[in-house]
């Protein structure tokens, strides 16, 4: 993997069609019911419908995906539990144990869970191998991960959703599991939007005082070990990438890599809490399209998450005070995403059904 094959990949993202989305438009005025009266349902409708290029966009199998990592910045204290947890979870996902399963299940949804960078080796058949290194370095005393590896992570996402693609799978749902990650999460923020520590450090699994400011120090020694200081020499996609490798995770990379398959394939992605939308955030810079092909499912109780949600110009859909991550609010929000699309494809018109338009 190397630089030209980002370039590629990213130049081969167009923006949303044109036509399918007008279609949409009409169909949504026609419908029984006043102009606009489905709110955020009637933009999603009609974004989904330029994704998928089509009116209305094709229903289809969905998953919710579940990348996992480890992370070298756990010797600093940030986590209010061990590093174990992200092994642990994994096999609770295997399972079917964890809330993201129960969430799944209700949306009618497959999980599928990807080991990008999990420090144990975990052998079980129903694990997507992708493991690019057994856990980040210590992203406070030198990059979290090569640029060769950050390449490689964004591929096994872009080919994930290639394949999932490739079986059918019309709507793809996207979490992460990774103890430490809600400060690599603040760190590629605070890196891409240039906002101190203060706005991007929240409390994660639960960290007291001590520990919220262990991870402010933690963000702010990371960025100045890697000369990512306040934003400076972070714009563009050569910035994104370089701050995904210093202070990003292989879970977090290999998410910006389904985003980027998301606009690839034209399969929308529903990503989840901050974590998820940080590296939303990465894939956004490399390419300027990949935005659009993304959907916000809530807004997390972290308070970054609303700082990225708004730099991505994304409106989530739920707010229930949610701070898990695991993709528990992207899966949940799948059934919403269906029911906008089966508005275009199920409702009658104001024509069909006989009902009397608006007054002029
Ligand atoms: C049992 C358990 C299950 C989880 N599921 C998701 N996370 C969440 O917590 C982690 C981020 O928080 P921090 O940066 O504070 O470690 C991630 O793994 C995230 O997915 C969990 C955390 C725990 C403890
Ligand atoms: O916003 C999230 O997704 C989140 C918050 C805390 C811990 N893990 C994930």
């Amino acid at each position: 993997m190397d630089d030209k094959w980002l370039t590629r990949v990213c130049r081969s993202i167009e923006p949303l069609r044109e036509e399918a989305m007008a279609a949409a438009r009409e169909r949504l005025d026609s419908l029984t019911k006043p102009p606009g009266s489905l709110g955020a349902l009637e933009r999603l409708a009609e974004r989904l419908s330029g994704i998928a290029g089509a009116m209305p966009p094709p229903l289809g199998k969905k998953v919710v995906v579940v990348m996992a990592g480890d992370h070298g910045v756990c010797e600093e204290g940030v986590s209010a539990f061990p590093q174990a947890v992200t092994e642990q979870m994994v096999l609770n996902f295997l399972r079917g144990g964890a809330a993201v399963n129960v969430f799944a299940k209700h949306a009618g949804a497959d999980v599928v869970c990807v080991d990008m960078g999990v420090a144990a080796t975990i052998d079980h058949p129903g694990l997507v191998a992708s493991k690019i290194a057994p856990g980040t370095a210590n992203m406070t005393k030198g990059p979290a991960m090569t640029r060769e590896q950050a390449l490689s992570a964004l591929s096994a996402g872009v080919e994930l959703v290639g394949r999932l693609a490739g079986d059918g799978v019309r709507l793809i749902a996207v979490g992460e599991m990774g103890i430490g990650n809600s400060t690599a999460a603040a760190a590629v923020t605070s890196a891409l939007l240039g906002v101190p520590p203060e706005a991007s450090v929240g409390r994660g699994t639960g960290v007291d005082d001590a520990g919220l400011a262990r991870k402010r120090d933690a963000v702010a020694r990371a960025l100045a070990a890697n000369g990512l200081a306040a934003g400076a020499g972070a714009s563009g996609p050569e910035g994104a990438l370089e701050t995904l490798a210093k202070v990003g995770g292989f879970e977090l990379a290999g998410i910006a890599g389904v985003c980027l398959g998301a606009g690839v394939y034209r399969v929308p992605v529903v990503v989840d809490g901050y974590i998820s939308t940080a590296a939303a955030l990465v894939a956004s810079r490399l390419s300027p399209h990949v935005a659009s092909y993304l959907i916000a499912s809530h807004r997390s109780e972290e308070p970054g998450h609303g700082v990225v949600l708004d730099a991505l110009g994304l409106e989530p859909m739920l707010e229930l005070g949610m701070r898990l991550g695991e993709g528990t609010g992207a899966a949940l929000s799948l059934r919403i995403v269906e029911a906008a699309v089966d508005v275009l494809g199920s409702m009658a018109t104001f024509a069909s059904a006989g009902v009397s338009g608006k007054l002029e």
